[in-house]
């Protein structure tokens, strides 16, 4: 009796085995800020010194739009030209593709910078829905900077950055909009004492050496891991 369970249990195991699989749980900062604020300058130094992967939210709506074929590229380019925040379903789509493609190619790969997202409640909503069980948003990371600033900045890359929206008017949009939609996103984390702020105003050197940023990445870097446990 008892030899015949366990013949069962053994038969039956390595079809158990085959059936779990164990994946890094991705660990996710979020980089916001306002426009011109240097989200993608500090994030492309922080890639450089600690393993993060860095995927920039409109990055990837630019690439889309950029796509042959892309069926949301007319809707996307709208949208940047007007400085709006494009529908959750097309960018939160486009950040998981990314993420899973980062992770297949390398599992140890699991530690994302996200900038420029969330940007809106409907942003918000979108990485709950989609998000919240498959990933761990650690902190978010917020480069504080006048509206001054950012628009100098922008309008400064503007001469050679051929962006569609780095001119006064859609800059003027652009900072409404994150006065009004991404603010509150910041204010909610800020809320739960997710918010770490940088002080953006300063130079590219001084924001990229400071020590409060750097610390809490490097812990980051070294010490997050989690496993997730996937059945198939
Ligand atoms: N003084 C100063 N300038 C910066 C800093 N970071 C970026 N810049 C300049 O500001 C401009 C905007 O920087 P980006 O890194 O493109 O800013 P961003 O926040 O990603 O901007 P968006 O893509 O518009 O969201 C660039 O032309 C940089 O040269 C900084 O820390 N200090
Ligand atoms: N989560 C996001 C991020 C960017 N975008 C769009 O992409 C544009 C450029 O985003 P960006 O992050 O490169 O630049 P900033 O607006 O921060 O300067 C935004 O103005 C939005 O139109 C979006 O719709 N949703
Ligand atoms: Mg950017």
């Amino acid at each position: 009796m008892i030899s015949r369970l366990v013949g069962n249990v053994s038969q039956k195991l390595p079809n158990l085995f085959h059936r779990v699989s164990l994946m890094m749980k991705p660990q996710v900062v979020f980089v916001l800020g306002g426009p011109g604020a240097g989200k993608g300058t500090q994030c492309s130094k922080i890639v450089g010194k600690y393993s993060f992967t860095h995927l920039s939210a409109g990055d990837l709506l630019r690439e889309e739009r950029a796509r042959e074929g892309s069926e949301y590229g007319g809707l996307i380019d709208t949208y940047i030209k007007e400085g709006k925040i494009v529908p959750v379903e097309i960018t939160i789509s486009l950040l998981k593709k990314a993420m899973e493609d980062t992770m297949k190619k390398d599992e140890q790969k699991f530690r994302f910078l996200i900038d420029g997202f969330p940007r809106n409640e409907d942003n918000l909503q979108g990485w709950k829905k989609a998000m919240d069980d498959n990933a761990d948003v650690k902190f978010v990371l917020f480069f504080d900077c006048s509206n001054e600033v950012c628009i100098n900045r922008c309008l400064e890359r503007g001469k050679n950055s051929g962006r569609t929206d780095d001119n006064r008017e859609s800059l003027t949009k652009r900072i409404q909009t994150y006065l009004q939609s991404t603010r509150p996103v910041i204010d909610l984390y800020e809320k739960q004492g997710k918010v770490r702020t940088v002080d953006a105003s300063r130079s590219v050197e001084e924001v990229s050496t400071c020590s409060h940023m750097l610390s809490l990445l490097l812990l980051a870097s070294r010490f997050w891991f989690k496993r997730h446990v996937i059945l198939f």
